[in-house]
């Protein structure tokens, strides 16, 4: 393995329904290590699915049509699955949308976070049980051994998302991809999550790709931003840039949506029709050229 490289290095990524439309349209995007990236676009825009590409978990029915993917150094797509699996387990985490869904109800916690330590990375099971309680009162978890015996009902969901994100980092990964960490949760909860990720982010100095649908997400928890649009890129480059001077039409358009960034005493606008009738139009357009091209 090469040294100083990405943590994730996305280049030229589409990704399709099998026989069916494209999902993803030729994204690039790198982070580098210590990074946060935000991923934005409206509900539909493939910020998911990019996710969902590099951990190497696409739903069944779609793949990768285009592209490559390094995860610190290692092309994805030239391993075999087995291979592919064990980069992605050693290098990166998720921190998924939904705390419910993603712990197993019938397990304790414990082993939900030293599982992967053990079996994946070969950790002691001491070690393991070491670095879970300490991460657990790393996210400010009161009595970490109770809830390292509790199962995921025992917890609200800001404690259960306060698991999956000790989970997350426990393994000391080089990336995490956080998946609307905050969305399912209520909003002063929601500012408390944020801050912790931000804090261990810092602390570890972990590349993060963080998706998102709120410019004011984006503000708050990343250096730089790529925005997402029908799976195709719209404009990327650093956050305070974008926000201060947005180039593309579509980003005008999500920050005018946003309104504590533009005018906090308005109400949100939607993103105009025209607009996004106009860029789906493009779309179209570049796929059928890409098309007759390719045929
Ligand atoms: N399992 C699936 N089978 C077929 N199409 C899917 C599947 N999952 C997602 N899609 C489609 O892929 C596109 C991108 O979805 P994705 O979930 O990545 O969007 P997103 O930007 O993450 O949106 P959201 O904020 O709603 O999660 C959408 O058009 C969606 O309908």
């Amino acid at each position: 393995m090469v040294s100083n490289h990405s943590a994730l290095e996305v280049q030229s990524l589409s990704v399709a329904i099998e026989g069916g439309p494209r999902l993803l349209r030729g994204v690039s995007l790198v982070v580098q290590p210590g990074e946060v990236r935000a991923l934005v676009g409206e509900s539909g825009a493939g910020k998911s699915m990019i996710g969902k590409a590099v951990l190497g978990v696409l739903p069944r029915g779609i793949s990768v049509t285009a592209g490559e993917i390094l995860l610190q150094g290692n092309n994805l797509g030239s391993q075999s699955p087995q291979v592919r699996r064990q980069t992605v387990a050693s290098v990166a985490s998720l921190i998924p949308q939904d705390p419910l869904t993603a712990l197993n109800p019938s397990r304790r916690i414990g082993p939900q976070i030293t599982e992967r330590l053990v079996r994946l990375l070969g950790w002691s099971s001491d070690d393991a049980q070491r670095r879970a309680l300490d991460l657990l009162d790393r996210v400010q978890i009161r009595d970490p051994k109770r809830v390292m015996s509790s199962y995921p009902h025992e917890l609200s969901g800001g404690m259960r998302q306060r698991v999956l994100i000790a989970a997350a980092f426990a393994p000391r990964p080089k990336l995490i991809v956080a998946d609307e960490p905050t969305t399912a949760l209520d909003v002063t909860v929601q500012k408390q999550i944020l801050r912790l990720i931000r804090e261990l982010q810092a602390e570890s100095q972990t590349a993060v790709l963080f998706v998102t649908h709120d410019m004011g997400v984006v503000a708050k928890i990343s250096q730089t931003v790529t925005v997402l649009f029908a799976g195709k890129v719209m404009e990327s480059a650093a956050t305070q840039e974008v926000l201060a001077n947005p180039q593309h039409p579509y980003t005008q358009a999500l920050l005018a949506a946003t309104p504590r960034y533009t005018h906090p005493e308005e109400s949100l606008l939607p993103v105009p029709a025209e607009l996004i009738a106009r860029l789906k139009h493009e779309i179209a357009l570049s796929d059928a050229q890409e098309a007759a091209h390719a045929g």
